[in-house]
């Protein structure tokens, strides 16, 4: 039997790049550029299957202009707000992701911007590594504490849950709203909001960890922030569409928020320059997955995915 012939056009981790080999033709992008629209649509002639990353978009227009051949679209990537999903499958085009296995990586960026952006870490950074630290004082970059303070995460799925559990270990306490309640075992205490802007009233530090969706698009406007307390801290290392982000830049320019933590923004990559002149807002660009164990997990269980739809199998992860 001839082995299916895949495209990967990303940088990949090696591991994940060995164990296509071993299984499958593929076909791979050492420049490492994202795929274009026409790019992905001449590919589909060409391969079997596609192991594309956020930065492949298949667009509605995409979709329709596919070929026949490609039988199946394996994420390397939780979100998936960059498919068309439903005119993926209208084309009999099978979609998968990779849930669960960033969830710990991912929750673990979402901390650092949290902590960073509370301890004014980048201001504290540049003003040592600047030479401009000149002299100490008592009020010198005093931030917020994390320690008993009330963490709002907006979406508890496997990354809000994994963020729950770190922020315990520093005895902050979970508030949670969510499209439905968790079993008793999985909130662990953490008190449910039937209501989000209940949620944002009693959130010191907010994390935004929901999916991308025309229903969440602009979640973050500027009547929510208004619903923040004073001196809140919002962190967003989801997706750049769930905030509003003159409405964040609003916000941080009167002082309402005392800072934000940024990994995802509308416009990527380069994100939104208005941010730059802030120091209070904590920016990362999209790496919330990026540590080796991740990159692999995320490599294998696309692979995963790939090995079983090619066994005739269900793939763990179809959407
Ligand atoms: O999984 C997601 O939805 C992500 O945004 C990130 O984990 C990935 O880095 C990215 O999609 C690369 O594949």
């Amino acid at each position: 039997m001839t082995r299916p012939v895949i495209w990967i056009p990303r940088r990949l981790s090696d591991a994940t790049l060995e164990r296509a080999r071993r299984d499958y033709d593929v076909i791979d992008n050492p420049a490492d550029t994202p795929g274009t629209a026409d790019e992905i649509v001449a590919m589909s002639a060409r391969v079997d299957g596609m192991i594309p990353c956020h930065s492949e978009h298949f667009s509605a227009e995409v979709v329709e202009r596919l070929d026949p051949r490609l039988r199946i679209v394996a994420n390397h990537s939780v979100g998936v707000d960059h498919c068309d999903l439903p005119a993926l499958k209208a084309r009999g085009i099978a979609v998968t992701n990779t849930p669960g296995v960033l969830s710990d990586a991912t929750a673990e960026l979402a901390f650092m911007l949290l902590l960073a952006a509370a301890r004014h870490a980048v201001e504290g950074d540049t003003l040592v590594r600047s030479g401009a630290w000149q002299d100490w004082s008592p009020a010198l970059l005093v931030g917020r504490q994390l320690t008993g303070a009330r963490l709002g995460i907006v979406g508890m799925g496997g990354i809000g849950q994994a963020l729950a559990r770190k922020a315990r270990g520093f005895d902050m306490e979970i508030h949670y709203h969510n499209r439905r309640r968790l079993p008793s075992e999985q909130e662990s205490g953490a008190v449910f909001h039937e209501r989000l802007e209940d949620l944002l009233a009693v959130s010191d530090f907010l994390s935004l960890n929901c999916p991308a969706s025309p229903q969440t698009t602009g979640l973050m406007n500027a009547e929510r922030i208004a619903a923040m307390p004073k001196g809140s801290i919002l962190v967003n290392a989801a997706r750049g569409a769930l905030v509003d982000e003159p409405a964040l830049l609003a916000a941080i320019e009167s002082g309402h928020l005392a800072a934000a933590g940024l990994d995802c923004f509308v416009d990527e990559p380069g994100g939104n320059p208005a941010f730059a002149a802030h120091k209070n807002i904590v920016m990362m660009p999209h790496v919330g997955s990026a540590t080796v164990e991740t990159r692999n997990a995320m490599g294998f269980l696309a692979l995963d995915n790939l090995d079983a739809f090619f066994r005739g199998e269900t793939p763990p992860n179809l959407l």
